[in-house]
């Protein structure tokens, strides 16, 4: 079956500086697809050229079969970034005038209530909060009921409640078969919602494949992190060779039976230490594995993780 999103070989620069370097990936109808990636990585490119409002210098992108400008827009909902309407409007007359650009739209206060948005408020979209600005914004992404939607970072400002909420409603569209496109920097929204994770870093897709899958390829071993602030040289003579995080220390590969030895070691030296857990590998440390040391030089292509 044909995908609903693909971009094939896609490049894109502005003044020099490469945003996309030959990307590619296939959408089918119905999944969840997200895009996880640095800052700067060409996330925000690649969600405009795969929506029409970018070109990219080279390859192919198509939206449910056809070139992005021309898909017919009532099929197409799209959240970017920045999303910046005017202040002066209530949420209710936001998503209405949204509803507005659509022959058959659905009820902007049914869009608001499905967001958690309470669509009777008087309040002004420029005073509401930033986690309820957002939310209205993805009300007016999905107020004409689209087939494939757009989210460019959807949560960031939303508080972990809100952001939950935000989920099953995702999860209900696409439940429903709505294919969805997602950017995000949670790697727990990725692991949660997507089919399938994309890995963007200096434009290029290093890793593609289901989260669970990517977990066991490059995730790691189940590991023990202890909050401290000991530098990792201090087990040099030790059976330990943990690695810094910013306020802890990962021993990677220790099975939660010898916790006892690294507290024990922690001990022995006379070393500070906070709280102590044993957990599996998630999203987050294929990310840091990845993410960190992509290079333009390295990043190959994409590999497949199914
Ligand atoms: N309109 C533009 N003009 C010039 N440079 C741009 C433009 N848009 C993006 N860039 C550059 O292209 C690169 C990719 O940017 P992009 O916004 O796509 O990344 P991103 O992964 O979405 O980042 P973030 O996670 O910070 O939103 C960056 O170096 C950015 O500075």
């Amino acid at each position: 079956m044909e995908p609903v999103v693909a971009a094939d070989d896609v490049s894109k620069s502005y003044d020099g500086t490469r945003a996309l370097d030959g990307v590619s990936l296939a959408v089918p109808g119905g999944e969840v697809f997200a895009l996880i990636g640095p800052n700067g990585a060409g996330k925000t490119t690649l969600v405009r050229c795969l929506t029409g409002t970018a070109t990219p210098d080279a390859g192919s992108v198509s939206l449910l079969g056809e070139s992005p400008r021309e898909s017919g827009r009532e099929r197409l909902g799209l959240l970017p970034q920045s999303f910046d309407p005017p202040d002066r409007l209530t949420p209710r007359e936001l998503v209405a005038y949204y509803a507005g650009l659509y022959e058959d739209a659905r009820d902007p206060a049914d869009a608001l209530r499905e967001v958690g948005v309470e669509p009777d408020t008087d309040t002004w979209y420029g005073d509401l909060s930033g986690g309820e600005q957002r939310r209205t914004a993805v009300a007016c992404a999905l107020v004409n009921d689209p087939d494939v939607l757009f989210v460019d970072e959807p949560t960031t400002g939303v508080d972990p409640a809100g952001r939950r909420d935000l989920w099953s409603v995702f999860e209900d569209l696409a439940d429903a078969g709505t294919t969805i496109f997602l950017t995000t920097h949670y790697m727990a929204e990725a692991e949660r919602l997507a089919d399938t994770v994309g890995l963007l870093a200096d434009g290029r897709l290093v890793a593609e494949g289901d989260p669970a899958g990517l977990v066991a390829e490059y995730g790691g071993e189940s590991r023990v992190v202890v909050e401290t602030d000991a530098d990792p040289g201090a087990f040099a003579e030790s059976e330990f060779a943990p690695r810094a995080t910013e306020n802890a220390l990962v021993f990677e590969g220790v099975p939660a039976t010898d916790i006892g030895g690294v507290v024990a070691a922690f001990e022995s030296r006379g070393l500070a230490f906070g709280a102590v857990e044993w957990r599996d590998p998630d999203l987050e440390d294929v990310y840091l594995a990845l993410a960190d040391d992509a290079s333009p030089a390295d990043a190959g292509d994409a590999e497949v993780v199914r």
